[in-house]
């Protein structure tokens, strides 16, 4: 072949690569605009028609506003604080339990329903409903909290419950004494208009959530057990409203947790012959167990963006960004990994992103002049959807690379099984209605929920869990969660009580209606 006639052939072969791309991009971008144009999965049960229940309104009163409202201070005084693994304050427990018979004495006295002390200082309540056939559910709450101390910088004391400018502030408020406090005084309401429902529910209030409620919300599901109990769904602490916390995304979104990260706590240690501080080796227990640390935090686990339940979430809300927002998240199949390196910029979306990796405890040394015979470290994870318990700890022992370190799994659990959000999904679609009737102009989204709660410990009395409350959000709000300045506006706190007074009665359809019921009636 003459030298023309190769350049020729080179360039047609070239000529061939260049328009096989542009074509592929050019579908890949037809694809992506009809995604982007065509992508809806909200349109859901919300125009069909819905059996009615909710016939009791609650419009609230000056005095019963100032009651609910003292009620809800007098629980956060109340400081039921779990401080570790084996020490809550009893005294405390024992004090809310008294308190709780004296804020709502219809729900004590009522003969619908039924309350049981479990584990000493849990809550289990049945609400009997008229229709035997209609299978209960479940709503959770926790009397615990985290502790907090005033000289962290808060601008009331955390136990104080002080309003400043229409905010209750105190350790609870979000986490977790709204919905506790909004579950019953709902339910008080409710069995003041006489109330009575058709379909049951329990009310479990576990009082150690806070170190894994092994007493509360694990008896409460053994007692569950042994009585043959299944439930329809049940929905506890979790997700929230979010307003102007996603950013891009227009107006508010209610995310209800579908699932929960997993967890483990990792010990690294490294032990060596101790000795005088005179002569030290190269290294001590103390700096190889800081480098194993050092490689932890700059080696994040890797990015699984769009393997879990936050995909769905974002797909959810794609109309709700302006482009080019919207094109990115219409799709993800194509941009999760751009969105992965946004979003993990900040704690709170990097923990939609991956496993997260925080060391917690760092523990070493006696004595100045002796050399450490011993190093410690604790390192907390929580699992992505898409990892194990092993995989994380197979990725944790590469990354410290360091025979000397020892690595040992102290505790955890896999990522929770995912719940639906489909439109056959009754608490998902239930818990969507009432956040919908009640605020409008929120989206509601399945979500993923990044700390863990009491639902886990349910899986074998349902396979549906949610986690969700009707708080609100807004920057800087994620941060008070264990926190300083923890939180809630008293306008909220209403909102709770009326969001739990609707859900309970909305609970009571026998079925939801048809999908696309709506279609036909158009
Ligand atoms: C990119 C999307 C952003 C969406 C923003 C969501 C903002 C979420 C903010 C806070 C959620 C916090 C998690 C709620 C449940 C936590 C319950 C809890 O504290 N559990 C403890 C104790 C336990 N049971 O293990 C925990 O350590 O997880
Ligand atoms: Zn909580
Ligand atoms: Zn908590």
């Amino acid at each position: 072949m003459t030298e023309s006639g190769s350049k020729l052939r080179i360039f047609k072969i070239l000529k061939i690569i260049i328009s096989s791309l542009l074509i592929t991009v050019l579908l890949l971008f037809t694809i992506a605009a009809i995604r982007t144009l065509s992508l809806d999965v909200n349109a859901g049960l919300q125009l069909a028609h819905w059996e009615k229940t909710n016939n009791k309104s609650l419009v609230i009163d000056h005095h019963q506003r100032e009651e609910l409202l003292a009620n809800f201070k007098e629980a956060i005084r109340i400081p039921t604080v779990s401080f570790s693994n084996t020490e809550s304050n009893t005294t405390a427990l024992l004090e809310f339990d008294r308190f709780l018979r004296k804020a709502f004495p219809t729900v004590f006295s009522s003969s619908l329903v039924h309350h049981e002390l479990v584990g000493n200082y849990s809550h289990l309540f049945w609400v009997k409903g008229s229709q035997p056939e209609l299978v209960p559910y479940m709503l959770l709450a926790h009397i615990d909290v985290v502790p907090a101390s005033e000289s962290d910088g808060w601008e009331a004391p955390p136990f104080s419950a002080k309003e400043i400018d229409g905010f209750i502030y105190g350790r609870g408020t979000i986490d977790d004494k709204n919905s506790l406090m909004g579950i019953l005084q709902a339910l008080e309401y409710l069995l003041l208009k006489g109330y009575a429902p058709r379909r049951g529910f329990y009310i479990g209030l576990g009082h150690d959530e806070e170190i894994n409620g092994l007493n509360g919300a694990m008896n409460i599901v053994r007692v569950l057990k042994q009585r043959g109990v299944q439930l329809l769904f049940v929905m506890d602490e979790g997700l929230t409203i979010s307003d102007g916390i996603i950013p891009g995304l227009e107006g508010p979104a209610a995310l209800i947790g579908l699932s929960e990260k997993g967890q483990a706590a990792v010990k690294l240690s490294v032990s060596v012959a101790p000795g005088h501080a005179s002569m030290p080796p190269r290294e001590t227990s103390i700096g190889i167990l800081a480098t194993a640390v050092k490689r932890l935090e700059d080696n994040p686990m890797p990015r699984l963006f769009g393997y879990g339940p936050e995909g769905d979430t974002f797909e959810h809300l794609a109309h709700k960004f302006s482009f080019p927002l919207k094109f990115i998240m219409s799709n993800l199949w194509l941009f999760s990994p751009l969105l992965s390196r946004i979003l993990e910029r900040k704690p709170v979306s990097n923990a939609f992103v991956r496993t997260t990796t925080a060391v917690t405890f760092f523990n070493a040394g006696v004595k100045i002049n002796v050399i450490p015979s011993l190093a410690e470290a604790y390192v907390n994870l929580r699992i992505h959807s898409a990892q194990s318990v092993e995989e994380v700890l197979d990725i944790i022992k590469d990354t410290v690379g360091d025979q000397r370190v020892k690595v040992e799994l102290v505790d955890g659990f896999d990522p929770l099984p995912i719940s639906g959000a489909d439109e056959k999904a009754f608490g998902f679609q239930i818990i969507k209605k009432t956040v919908l009737d009640l605020f409008p102009t929120v989206t509601v989204a399945p979500g993923i929920c990044i700390g863990n709660t009491d639902s886990r410990h349910f899986v074998d009395l349902t396979k549906n869990i949610y986690r969700f409350s009707p708080a609100w959000f807004k920057p800087g709000d994620p941060e008070r969660f264990h926190g300083i300045n923890e939180r809630i506006s008293t306008k909220n706190y209403e909102e709770m009580i009326v969001f739990y007074f609707n859900l309970i009665q909305n609970c009571d359809i026998r079925k939801l209606p048809e999908p696309h019921s709506s279609v036909h009636e158009l």
